[in-house]
């Protein structure tokens, strides 16, 4: 079956990629030419290269992937111009542009400062005044460039994680934030099968009646401040999620059944003491699972759904236990 590569993975593969290749063709002119430094240098290079586009290609991890590129491009060039001079420092630019493709943004700024502060001890008693000028004009625009454009693709990509994740209104996880959740636990309980995890599933008691008696508007100001009484009570290894309109859950890991009870019978308490400037007071009921071997996130949320209809069944405002059925 193939497997979908994000970004990230697409990014490091064709940089490896892509230099590795470019790098080739020296190693064998360098090879002609009896150059053996240059020789063990590029064949340095394209071994790591390569060593990092098939660890990525295999395990999909990148972090360590970044690391090699953006020392194999420092360290590989400082050593290039060192040994051959002004006439490869060209080749700088390329390397420049690869630090602020993999690392972030400041962190790529600043090693292109001392990478450039290097490469300049190296080639200033070769340098006249002109070229000087011309050597920090083209890398200081080029750092510059970079710097803005990677600075804003990271600011838009952390926006746009937000709007894919977040719920407009409350600000808590939406339904999608929630299942990426369920499926990462899931993966860590299937590691480590001593650790338990629970799910609470909540649901606003007759809020419609709130919504026809007070208006939409102030049905919005229930839901935030439900959540805000929530998310204050909860640890912070906990996260509530919105699933759907006034149904919501709270993921508590390494929490046994009985003690996802106890924590669910709190945060009921404390939303029955929210009162609305005196208009209405809240309530909501709760239903419980603890994740059991080997079922699925909808095994699981279904199993908690039966457990909340229980509890709106028996006079809502109460908590009810999910049955323990076996995927
Ligand atoms: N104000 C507001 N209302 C919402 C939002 N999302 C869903 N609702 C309303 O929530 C209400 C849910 O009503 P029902 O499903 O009948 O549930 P309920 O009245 O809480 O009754 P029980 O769950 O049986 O206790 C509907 O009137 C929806 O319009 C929202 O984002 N804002």
């Amino acid at each position: 079956m193939s497997k979908k590569r994000s970004s990230d993975e697409f990014i490091i593969l064709v940089l490896s990629g892509a230099i590795a290749l470019g790098i080739l063709p020296f190693v064998v002119i360098r090879l002609l030419q009896k150059d053996w430094v240059m020789v063990v240098l590029n064949t340095f290079a394209f071994i790591g290269l390569t060593t990092v586009f098939t660890y990525v290609c295999l395990t999909g991890r990148t972090t360590i992937a970044r690391w090699v590129i953006a020392s194999l491009a420092v360290i590989v060039m400082s050593f290039t111009v060192y040994l051959k001079g002004y006439q490869n420092i060209l080749w700088i630019f390329p390397a420049l542009t690869t630090l602020f493709f993999v690392l972030t943004p400041f962190l790529a700024l600043l090693i292109a400062v001392g990478f450039l502060a290097v490469i300049i001890t190296f080639v200033w008693p070769s340098m006249d005044k002109v070229m000087a000028l011309q050597f920090f004009i083209a890398t200081g625009s080029t750092m510059l460039f970079c710097f803005t454009f990677s600075y804003r693709m990271r600011k838009q990509q952390d926006e746009l994680t937000i709007l894919a994740t977040q719920d407009t209104l409350t600000g808590v996880g939406n339904r999608r934030a929630l299942e990426e959740k369920l499926i990462e636990l899931i993966d860590l309980k299937k590691r480590y099968p001593e650790q338990s995890a629970s799910l609470i599933l909540i649901d606003l008691d007759e809020f419609k009646s709130i919504n026809d008696r007070f208006g939409h508007s102030f049905g919005d100001k229930v839901l935030t401040t439900f959540t805000n009484t929530i998310v204050d009570r909860i640890r912070v290894t906990d996260k509530l999620y919105r699933y759907g309109g006034e149904e919501f859950v709270v993921i508590a890991d390494n929490t046994s059944q009985e003690e996802a009870i106890t924590l669910a019978e709190s945060l009921r308490s404390s939303i029955e003491c929210i009162t609305f400037q005196g208009h209405c007071s809240l309530t909501a009921s709760f239903g419980v699972a603890q994740y059991l071997k080997d079922e699925n996130q909808w095994h699981w949320l279904e199993r908690a759904d039966i457990a909340l209809y229980k509890a709106k069944e028996s006079g809502r405002n109460t908590t009810c236990s999910a049955p323990d059925i076996p995927f």
